[in-house]
């Protein structure tokens, strides 16, 4: 699948959620995508499941429009973070709808995944719990095996062990059937392992379009005695320093790996660490 999307324009009475963005994917992969409260990610995403049309510039799936257009909604799948379903149906009638919805639906995935998550079929959606609700649409989401499959904050109300049982059979289903998965998600740290690649919106613009291990290979985190920190890091680009009972703590950006001194130790920046760094410099500078 080849989406592209070109100087890409969604306006609304009030507001100007996209802003002329420029953006491909092609690869399977799965990609996060992430941004600030009312960057434009669930726009664009509603844009590409045509649910809605553009204002403006041009958005194409396989040099298709997705707007009413079958040929490409059959393939592509979004589940948003509720609502997805209506209230009367039964769970057992929305898979059964899901299943004539797309091509490629994996019944016996479906039915793995209700096991999984514990959910009886013959409950009406109304009387599913939040978190419950979260998992019909993940399950919808995965088994739809659509060739682009987006999930926008899918788990609203699923608890720890639930989200961690999500994140394990998403990372299986890519690895055994490969297609474009974008979770659009502010719970980044608990699922940066998972993203190959990071699409970043601010303010209706793409601020960022990277490979994880890229944006993880330019920042550091130092840590160790204060004086030591401090005198390591003077002069380097420092993003954030926290300090506690003579420790300090600080993030840097650089292309290059520090060579250690003393005691001081190195790891990686948390990405969701990196995302605040990123949309608030640019806020600071708008
Ligand atoms: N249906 C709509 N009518 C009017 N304005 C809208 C509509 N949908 C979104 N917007 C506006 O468009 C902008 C982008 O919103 P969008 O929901 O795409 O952001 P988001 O990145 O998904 O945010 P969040 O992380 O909070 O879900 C916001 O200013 C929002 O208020």
């Amino acid at each position: 699948m080849t989406i592209i999307a070109d100087k890409l324009i969604k306006e609304y009475k009030t507001a100007t959620a996209l802003k002329g963005i420029d953006l491909q994917i092609t690869e399977p992969k799965i990609y996060g995508l992430l941004g600030r409260n009312g960057a434009g990610k669930t726009t664009f995403m509603q844009l590409l499941a045509g649910y809605d049309k553009p204002s403006g510039g041009e958005l194409h799936v396989n040099g298709m429009k997705p707007f009413d257009n079958r040929a490409v909604t059959e393939n592509i799948c979004l589940i948003k973070e509720a609502d997805n379903f209506k209230k009367d149906l039964t769970v057992h009638q929305v898979l059964k709808f899901a299943s004539m919805l797309y091509s490629n639906w994996d019944k016996d995935l479906a039915a793995d995944l209700l096991d999984g998550f514990d959910l009886n079929k013959k409950l009406r959606v109304k009387s599913l719990s939040k978190g419950m609700e979260s998992a019909l649409g993940i399950i919808v989401g995965l088994a739809s095996k659509a060739p682009v499959t987006m999930l926008d904050e899918p788990y609203i109300g699923l608890d720890a062990a639930s989200r961690a049982y999500f994140y394990e059979v998403l990372l299986e289903e890519f690895q055994s059937d490969p297609r474009i998965i974008i979770l659009s998600t502010h719970l980044i740290d608990e699922v940066s392992n998972l993203f190959e690649e990071v699409i970043i919106f601010d303010k209706g613009s793409i601020l960022l379009h990277k490979s994880a291990d890229e944006l993880r290979a330019q920042s550091f985190c130092i840590s160790g005695p204060a004086a030591q920190v401090k005198t390591f890091t003077n002069g380097k680009q420092v993003i954030k320093e926290t300090s506690f009972a003579g420790t300090s703590q600080a993030y840097f950006l650089s292309t290059e790996a520090p060579a250690l001194t003393g005691d001081l130790a190195v790891s990686g920046v948390p990405l969701q660490d990196m995302m605040v760094h990123l949309t608030e410099k640019r806020g600071a500078r708008a």
